[in-house]
């Protein structure tokens, strides 16, 4: 046998080969064409799309949004300029397809199609009736005329994408960082040290199964898996996780796949005052951590005053060229300007890499790794927050920088390149647009192919969950988890009620954990919209009911989530909400949200709304473990099921599901909420 080469192939002599043992050409050709697929769904729901043949076609599709004035013009987020718009008449915008975070250009009204943009800029806040957008530029004087904006394709992030397979291919086995990418493809066993690495705790609250998975984490040599179901402390642990490591003097790279987890961290890491920097385009960020980015650093520091001492010596350099008569003079100033304008670069170059240089950590989000600014710095460790959402193409993005470049340098591995992965992979993968390309398995994530190939030797479980009621949490871990290790629920949270908290009233509304309210032989049949997702207006009509009892009893209605599997539900509760009348109006402060767009969110009281309704026995993607999964645990003190029993029980799982609300909760009909 090859020298160094896997025992984990040994071991697994007479099993078949997991299919997570993928070898790193086979990762490289199944990928290469999923990206495309991938590409190719994502602008098709966009501007960028060949289908989109006139602009009101456009706004059907809710790529563009035509017929806007600018309203308020303000400059924030690091001298970016604040656009807000509202459309002309002054009434909500019309339905689109534009989230917080988007890329999209503003053009005129009327221009063409084709026509060049005015400016390019991401979303930074989107309400009813008006968005807001950070530009870097944009002529003030255009403003005044009826604009649009257009929805772009992200295609940067493909090409990246595409570009690391390419390097993925092209011989990173040889680098010194080879032996990462062997482990991660299978071809040799991971290693942790022997001895069991002792830290002193910076958080004294820690539980034990988050200080063994640090003490784990600190001892691998190559990649630890942080395996956390709902509530458990993941990123808890991971901040840990990176203090210690910046206490041992490691450079580290922190990431996840959205903004919002990279914030997270962001977060908790500055009361321990790290030297840390936030990549990323502010408008992206939380506003708490906007001290903490990298263009506001620079901006504090001496490189970038002096840049701005020699902007300022240039603009009256160029009010002198303006008056200047003389050839020789004008030719003196202009080379004065150039040299000026040389130096001016540099110091804002220097500005940046002397801040990044001096963090311990950086954060940013996986394709956030690909800024020039990183260009030429390696780090010891790279840290994956919420890694089981991530593309595990993505993850390479972080992963490849590092060994790419101390392949091009030469330098041998400071303390051997470590990855840190942390994530549940039994809750809901990265959304996938293709579903072509989800079928071949793009979603496959590096975390759970790690997990399907090693399993415990490179992963530690956290096992007390610091959110839910224990009835609650019970039914995920048994299900999902297979009690194969034990769960438990922190003494905080364990029986914690609705009515505990403060001006709740005990009612029989808030004195049960688990609710199931049964819509069978009520007359509430699912339906279908025009994009063929499902509704049930009864279903809405029940849960918004009891979320009105909740507040009723005193819950704050920001306390409660409203979630649904289906996006078309979810858009018939909010306009269920704003019809209701005025004595509710309270209830309008409670979040609406898909089941996929509440993950990694919580609230003290869930109502979830199943939808499915039909004499078929059809449950659709219901049956996902993980979509009810993550649905259930978002929950602290009550989850309230409304569905239609009799159709959701033809599904296996979710039989037991209805099975366990019955026997440990409350069973109402939901006959005794219509028309309250
Ligand atoms: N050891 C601990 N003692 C007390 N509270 C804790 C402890 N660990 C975590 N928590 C609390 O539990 C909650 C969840 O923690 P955290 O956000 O780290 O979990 P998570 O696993 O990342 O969550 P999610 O399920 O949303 O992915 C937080 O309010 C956190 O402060």
């Amino acid at each position: 046998m090859e020298k160094g080469k896997s025992n984990c192939k040994n071991k697994n002599k007479n099993k078949p080969a997991p299919s997570s043992a993928i070898t790193l050409e086979q990762f490289v050709s199944t990928m290469a064409p999923l990206i495309d697929l991938e590409k190719d769904a994502e602008i098709s729901v966009s501007m960028n799309s060949a289908e989109t043949r006139s602009l009101d076609s456009a706004q059907k599709k809710g790529s563009t949004i035509l017929n806007l004035k600018c309203v308020d013009i303000q400059t924030g987020l690091m001298g970016k300029m604040l656009l807000e718009f509202q459309s002309n008449k002054g009434d909500i915008l019309p339905p689109h397809k534009f989230g917080t975070h988007d890329v999209v250009v503003l053009k005129p009204k009327k221009a063409d199609l084709g026509c060049p943009a005015l400016g390019q800029g991401v979303v930074h806040r989107l309400k009813d009736s008006s968005i807001t957008i950070a530009f870097d530029d944009v002529p003030e004087e255009c403003l005044n005329n009826p604009l649009r904006l257009e929805k772009l394709a992200n295609e940067v992030t493909y090409r990246r994408m595409k570009d690391t397979l390419i390097q993925l291919s092209k011989g990173v086995l040889k680098g010194p960082a080879s032996d990462l990418v062997r482990v991660l493809f299978g071809e040799r066993p991971p290693t942790m040290s022997k001895k069991d690495v002792s830290f002193t705790p910076s958080n004294r609250n820690l539980d034990h199964s988050q200080k063994d998975a640090i003490s784990k984490a600190l001892s691998s040599k190559d990649v630890f898996l942080l395996h956390g179901p709902p509530g458990t402390g993941k990123t808890t642990t991971v901040v840990e996780i990176i203090l210690q490591e910046v206490k041992r003097g490691s450079k580290i790279l922190a990431c996840a796949a959205s903004n919002i987890a990279v914030d997270n961290i962001v977060e908790r890491l500055v009361p321990h005052r790290v030297k840390l920097v936030r990549l990323g385009h502010p408008a992206r960020m939380l506003p708490q951590v906007l001290d903490n980015a990298l263009d506001a650093q620079v901006l504090r520091g001496d490189n970038s005053s002096l840049a701005n001492d020699i902007r300022k010596e240039m603009k009256a350099l160029n009010g002198k060229l303006l008056k200047a008569k003389d050839r020789n003079v004008k030719k003196d100033i202009r080379r004065e300007l150039k040299s000026l304008s040389r130096e001016e670069r540099k110091r804002q170059q220097l500005a940046v890499t002397d801040v990044i240089k001096n963090a311990d950590v950086v954060l940013t989000t996986l394709t956030g790794v690909l800024t020039k600014k990183l260009d030429g710095l390696s780090f010891d460790v790279v840290v994956i927050d919420e890694a089981a959402q991530a593309l595990e193409i993505a993850c390479w993005i972080a992963l490849l920088k590092i060994s790419l470049f101390m392949l091009v340098n030469c330098q041998p591995a400071l303390k051997g390149s470590r990855c840190i992965l942390s994530g549940d992979h039994l809750q809901l993968p990265p959304t996938i647009q293709s579903v072509e390309a989800e079928k071949k398995g793009l979603g496959k994530t590096l975390f759970e192919r790690l997990a399907d190939l090693y399993g415990d030797e490179i992963m530690s479980m956290l096992t007390v969950q610091y959110r839910m009621h224990e009835q609650i949490m019970n039914w995920s871990s048994g299900e999902l988890y297979e009690n194969k290790v034990l769960i438990e629920a922190h003494s905080s949270v364990a029986s914690h009620m609705l009515y505990h908290l403060e001006d709740v009233k005990e009612s029989p509304s808030t004195e049960k954990a688990l609710l199931l309210i049964d819509t069978a032989g009520c007359d509430m049949e699912e339906k279908r919209d025009e994009e063929d997702s499902t509704l049930n207006e009864g279903e809405a009509e029940v849960a918004i009911s009891h979320a009105k009892r909740l507040v009723e009893s005193g819950v704050r209605a920001s306390d409660i989530g409203l979630i649904t599997p289906y996006a078309a539900q979810m858009l018939v509760q909010v306009v269920f909400l704003k019809t209701l009348k005025s004595n509710v109006d309270e209830l309008k402060e409670m979040e609406i949200s898909t089941v996929d767009g509440f993950q990694g969110r919580e609230k003290e009281a869930i109502i979830i709304s199943m939808v499915r309704s039909n004499s078929k026995k059809e449950v659709g993607f219901l049956s996902d473990r993980r979509r009810m999964n993550v649905a259930v645990t978002r929950a602290r003190r009550q989850c309230c099921l409304v569905c239609d029993t009799e159709t959701v029980s033809g599904d296996k799982f979710l039989k037991g599901l209805i099975e366990y609300f019955e026997e440990h909760g409350e069973y109402l009909s939901a006959s005794e909420y219509v028309n309250e």
